[in-house]
């Protein structure tokens, strides 16, 4: 195939998509590193849609950094603003919302999740976890002297509630349009069989 044809086919599919979603959210969620923000806007630029990050918005209601936030008020403080912000979002779609690591734990917005709009695990093996993680110094539950050891946990415990989510992608060190595009096709699939 050429690369216009396959371009073309991104399109078409792109559209269709959009169309199949209606009103809901293409949610997001998986470990650090997996690539939520960055995959996530550009499947949104794809789609035609509004694109929020749940860490973003969380910092322009406080005024403050995540790291500022868990260093002021603490995770358990952080983790209620996060699902109050997330419980906002859902109610404001159409969009893509890329939600941090933690969101998807609670409850509460997993189940407004399910309510409101489609749930895709974004996921990637450790090593490639960790080589993104490692770029940036912002995510506090990774600044101490074992990164790895807390991500192999967070592993142990999350993927289990991950598992949950309406799909699962497996991302890999490859082009970030690719990964984009591939996610897109995934989501055709997934919403032209749910009609039937
Ligand atoms: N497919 C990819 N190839 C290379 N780098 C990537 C890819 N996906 C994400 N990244 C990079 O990995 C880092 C973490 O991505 P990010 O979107 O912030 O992840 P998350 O929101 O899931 O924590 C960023 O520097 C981003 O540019
Ligand atoms: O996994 C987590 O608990 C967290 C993930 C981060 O977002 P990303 O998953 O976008 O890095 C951010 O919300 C915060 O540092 C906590
Ligand atoms: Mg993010």
């Amino acid at each position: 195939m050429t690369s216009s044809s396959k371009n073309t086919n991104l399109h078409e599919h792109a559209e269709r998509v959009k169309e199949l979603l209606g009103s809901r959210v293409l949610v997001l969620v998986g470990l650090m590193g997996a690539g939520k923000s960055t995959i996530g806007k550009k499947i949104a630029m794809l789609l035609g849609l509004a694109f929020k990050d749940g860490d973003n918005e969380i910092e322009g209601v406080s005024r403050m950094s995540v790291p500022e936030l868990f260093e002021s008020y603490g995770e358990v403080e952080f983790r209620d603003l996060e699902r109050r912000v997330i419980l906002r979002l859902l109610e404001a779609g159409p969009m893509v919302l890329a939600t941090g690591g933690g969101a998807y734990m609670n409850a509460e917005t997993r189940q407004s999740i399910a309510d409101h709009g489609i749930s895709l695990w974004l996921d990637a093996e450790l090593d490639v976890l960790m080589e993104r993680v490692s770029r940036r110094q912002n995510r506090p539950l990774l600044k101490n002297s074992d990164p790895r050891g807390v991500m192999s946990r967070l592993i142990d415990e999350r993927y289990p509630v991950y598992a949950q989510a309406d799909l699962r992608f497996m991302s890999r060190e490859d082009r970030k349009d690719v990964i984009a595009s591939e996610v897109i096709d995934l989501l055709l699939e997934y919403l032209e069989a749910e009609k039937n």
